[in-house]
């Protein structure tokens, strides 16, 4: 994977649209809870009129009681639809939130091999975890809330113009300034979040690769460098979050100060107004409480648009991610998988990693059929470990023929082509989880007489034996507590437990130890008794017992046939054979 390659920055339209498509199954929730916010919301409107109703009862013989008992009972239905609405709302965020990560975890999971290259998975994470987040308040309060203290504004703004006239000009100025200074603001929120986030993403992709190969950055002692490495990505992350905030807080000032420059007005002009006898005090009274109400839905209105700036910023790193090519799900297909052995023939292949890319295979040509063992040798880089690639088709060809069976790999449905694979990957092949989980990744449904078999066909009894848990017990991430031939016979019992029609081994380059080296070749030479086995050799003992060899060099094959016939032959396999893979003896 690329260190330097950029996160998939793709254009996304009008993610306000998008973020509608994640909260739309989740529309009743949020709808029930908005109307019961709102309702609270109203409750709160009415009140100044039954304050103003108490004040003229007050100069009237007319009892205090009926007006002061509306006036609680108001305020504690407002309270109780105040908590509660929001709280049906928080429900409705969770589940958007839920839906989001759901979908993004099957492109995830499904990206095409092309794509993850090219990407940094802690960043992916980020996107995942915490982006998603930002999505939860967005979804629901937000728009919502903002909706609701939209219509108590006009509502207030309404009745501000049927009490009095001069007033509600005056305050109307003030509403006119905070929409423009709010159009400047809203927009460097979002991509002040952007920014934020992208460099909280960077800091996750720094402590993945740290942490993928921490021995190394030990042993390097690298330690130093990749502490300041992460805390430089963690600075550039608060002082984005701060430049995000300065743009929050200016947005808030931004409401405050005109609503009360508003409120001073008009106490002013009311005043006078009420002095030479055209105003009465109760309609001042009921304009002033109605303008100190609205502050609250003025400043929610402020604050659900800042809101929605940092959500559109994490709907847009999310869409980065779900617009990236992944391979479809498995659909249900009447192709026959056959059985027994499968045969394999590359015809005139020739391939590349990206357009950019030189080609790595310049018309590979091969045929591997039946039962037995195919042996890959050539120098480092010669494109073998492509050849398995391609069978499982984790990239496109370029040119020519890779047929499995004698169909097109790229005709076969993906679940029944891997379905018939098993594929032991040259590094780490194991994953943090216990043995058993581990076995049964690729064969879920296996029973335990044929884990029992696998175990002992890959020489794992006697390891089984001595973990303290058997097969429950947990291997570590990335199988660190297993040494590395362990590693390795723990992945062919994986890909055995399959019932593979066809074995891909790419051999690990590392020096084994004698038994396990033994061990190893055994698995294999079993195997190849059942099932066609093609192995990417790196050990003179795999390829003198393997059926056939295929000698690659520089992208083509350039000899195929027998260990003796090769040495007579192929000058290049000679070669190899007396000094690379016998040096690895
Ligand atoms: N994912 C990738 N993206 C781009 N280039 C790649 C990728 N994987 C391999 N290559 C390039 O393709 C060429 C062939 O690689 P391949 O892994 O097939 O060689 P190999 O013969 O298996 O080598 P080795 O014996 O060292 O494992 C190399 O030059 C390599 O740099």
């Amino acid at each position: 994977m690329s260190e330097t390659a950029p996160p998939p920055e793709a254009p996304v339209k009008a993610p306000i649209s998008r973020l509608w498509v994640y909260a739309r199954h989740h529309w009743r929730l949020l709808l029930i809870g908005g109307i019961l916010s709102f309702a609270g919301g109203l409750t709160g409107l009415i009140q100044p009129l039954i304050a103003m109703d108490v004040i003229d009862t007050l100069s009237s013989d007319e009892s205090l009681a009926r007006p002061l008992m509306l006036l609680a009972a108001v305020v504690l239905v407002g309270g109780a639809l105040s908590a509660f609405g929001p709280y049906l709302m928080q429900i409705a965020g969770q589940d958007v939130v839920l839906t989001v990560r759901k979908h993004l975890i099957g492109r995830l999971v499904r990206l095409e091999v092309s794509e993850v290259d090219r990407l940094k998975p802690g960043d992916l994470v980020s996107r995942l975890s915490s982006d998603t987040n930002l999505l939860r308040t967005v979804a629901s309060t937000t728009v919502i809330g903002g909706v609701t203290d939209g219509f108590m504004i006009i509502g207030g703004i309404a009745l501000m113009a049927w009490l009095d006239l001069v007033l509600f000009g005056t305050t109307m100025a003030m509403v006119v300034m905070v929409t423009v200074m709010m159009l400047v603001i809203m927009p460097r929120i979002q991509n002040a979040t952007v920014d934020s986030q992208k460099a909280l993403g960077d800091m996750s992709s720094l402590l993945e690769r740290i942490f993928s190969s921490f021995r190394t950055v030990k042993a390097s002692s690298a330690e130093a460098h990749e502490i300041a490495r992460l805390e430089g990505a963690a600075t550039v992350a608060r002082d984005r979050g701060v430049t995000a905030s300065l743009w929050e807080g200016l947005a808030g000032v931004a409401a405050w100060l005109p609503i009360n420059v508003a409120f001073l007005m008009v106490l002013g002009v009311g005043g006078a107004r009420v002095a030479d006898g055209t105003m009465d005090v109760s309609t001042l009274v009921g304009f002033l409480l109605l303008l100190f109400y609205l502050m609250g839905p003025v400043n929610g209105l402020v604050a659900s648009l800042s809101q929605l700036q940092t959500g559109l910023a994490a709907v847009q790193r999310v869409e980065d991610v779900a617009v990236l090519d992944a391979e479809k799900p498995a659909e249900a297909t009447l192709v026959p998988t056959g059985s027994g052995p499968a045969r394999v023939t590359f015809e005139d292949v020739t391939f590349r990693y990206a357009e950019d890319l030189p080609y790595v295979h310049h018309g590979v040509t091969f045929t591997s059929a039946g039962r037995g063992l195919t042996a890959f040798v050539g120098p480092s880089g010669a494109g073998k470990t492509t050849v398995f690639s391609l069978i499982e088709r984790f990239y496109p060809i370029t040119g020519g023929s890779v047929t499995v069976d004698g169909r097109e790999v790229r005709e076969w449905p993906l679940t029944e082509l891997r379905g018939m694979i098993g594929y032991v990957e040259q590094d780490a092949p194991v994953l943090d989880g216990t043995l058993r989980e581990n076995l049964v990744m690729a064969a879920p449904d296996a029973r335990d007489e044929d884990i029992e078999t696998v175990l002992k066909q890959a020489r794992l009894t006697e390891l089984v034996g001595k973990l303290p848990d058997g097969l429950e017990s947990a291997i570590g991430y990335r199988g660190t507590t297993l040494s590395g031939g362990e590693r390795q016979r723990v992945a062919i019992a994986r890909a055995l437990l399959r019932k593979p029609r066809l074995l891909l081994l790419d051999e690990a380059t590392s020096q084994l130890d004698a038994t396990n080296e033994a061990a190893l070749k055994q698995v294999m030479l079993d195997a190849a008794e059942q099932t066609n086995v093609l192995v990417v050799a790196h050990r003179l003992s795999t390829v003198t017992s393997a059926d056939q060899i295929v000698v690659m060099d520089a992208g083509k094959v350039r000899a195929v046939g027998t260990h003796e016939e090769l040495v007579e032959i192929d000058e290049l396999y000679r070669d190899l054979a007396t000094s690379q893979l016998l040096a690895a003896e």
